[in-house]
Parts: structure tokens; C-alpha cells; sequence
């Protein structure tokens, strides 16, 4: 009898409940970019003998996630303004020797990921790909 007064119940908050929206100030709505560009590393804390201790090249992909409410445009963020964050650091990563790259010295695809996590605005993770196989994700701390 009891379980029935509780499948009851359940029944009838789930009706009077509001179905979220995008524009609705309790939910989080996530936007994502695509970037790509193609460098040389080595890693050298690696052993000797392993093969990513040589030089060697990537095409990179890395995925840019921004996450918030929307703002009166009905977006999290403009794309454009995503672009103006990132694009000046794919600048600085492209065709380039990633070890040379302040911050970069030893260029696993976790330290990349960092590495583009702390410099775009409001950023929740970026996720960077070495090949369609391979790749590291880091995410914010909760904000
Ligand atoms: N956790 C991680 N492991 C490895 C990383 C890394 O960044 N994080 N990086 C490497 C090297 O960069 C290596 O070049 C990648 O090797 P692999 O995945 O084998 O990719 P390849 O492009 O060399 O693929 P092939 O199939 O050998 O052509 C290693 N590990």
C-alpha cells in the first residue's frame, strides 16, 4: 500500500515539473569548437629508446569546450569570441617546435591541453587529439 502512495507521489511531481529550456536560468548549456594545427615535439622525460624521444610531428585537433547561461544573444559565448581567444594561441603552436613554446617543454597531449585550458576565458575542458585515436582531456574545477 505504501509503495503505491510513493509511485503516486513521484508521478505527480514529475508532471507539475517545468521541462528545461535553453534560455532557463537553472541549467548549463556547453558550446564547442574545433581547432586544428600541425607541430614537431619530442618528449624528453620519456626513456631512451622510446619512440616519442625523437623529434617527430602531429596533425593536432583540439576541441574547445565553454559552458555557462546564455546571454541575451541566446549564447553561452559568440563563436567569434572563442576564436578571438583561441586563435592567437593556435598561432603560437602551428608549424612550430612545441618544446620551444614557453610553457610547452615537455608537450605530452595532457600538458597541451593545459596549456589551452588556462588561457581561454571560461573555458570548461579542451580536449587535444595527437591522431583520431589518441587523446587527453582536462576540465576545470567545478566553478
Ligand atoms: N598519455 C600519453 N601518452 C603518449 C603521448 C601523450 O602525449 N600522452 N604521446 C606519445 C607520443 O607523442 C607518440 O608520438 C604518440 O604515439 P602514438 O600514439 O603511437 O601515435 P603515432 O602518431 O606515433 O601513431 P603510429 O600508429 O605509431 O603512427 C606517446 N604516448
Amino acid at each position: 500500500m505504501n509503495r503505491h502512495i510513493e509511485v503516486e507521489k513521484f508521478s505527480s511531481d514529475q508532471a507539475s515539473a517545468e521541462p528545461a529550456t535553453a534560455s532557463d536560468t537553472r541549467v548549463t548549456t556547453r558550446i564547442g569548437r574545433t581547432y586544428r594545427f600541425e607541430a614537431a615535439h619530442h618528449l624528453p622525460k620519456v626513456p631512451d629508446g622510446h619512440k616519442c624521444k625523437n623529434m617527430h610531428g602531429h596533425n593536432y585537433r583540439i576541441e574547445v569546450v565553454l559552458s555557462g547561461k546564455l546571454d541575451q544573444r541566446g549564447f553561452v559565448a559568440d563563436f567569434a569570441e572563442v576564436d578571438a581567444d583561441v586563435l592567437p594561441l593556435i598561432k603560437q603552436v602551428d608549424h612550430r617546435v612545441l618544446n620551444d613554446v614557453p610553457g610547452l617543454e615537455n608537450p605530452t597531449a595532457e600538458v597541451i591541453a593545459a596549456w589551452f585550458l588556462a588561457r581561454i576565458s571560461n573555458c570548461e575542458s579542451v580536449r587535444v587529439y595527437e591522431n583520431d585515436d589518441c587523446w587527453a582531456e582536462i576540465s576545470s574545477p567545478a566553478r
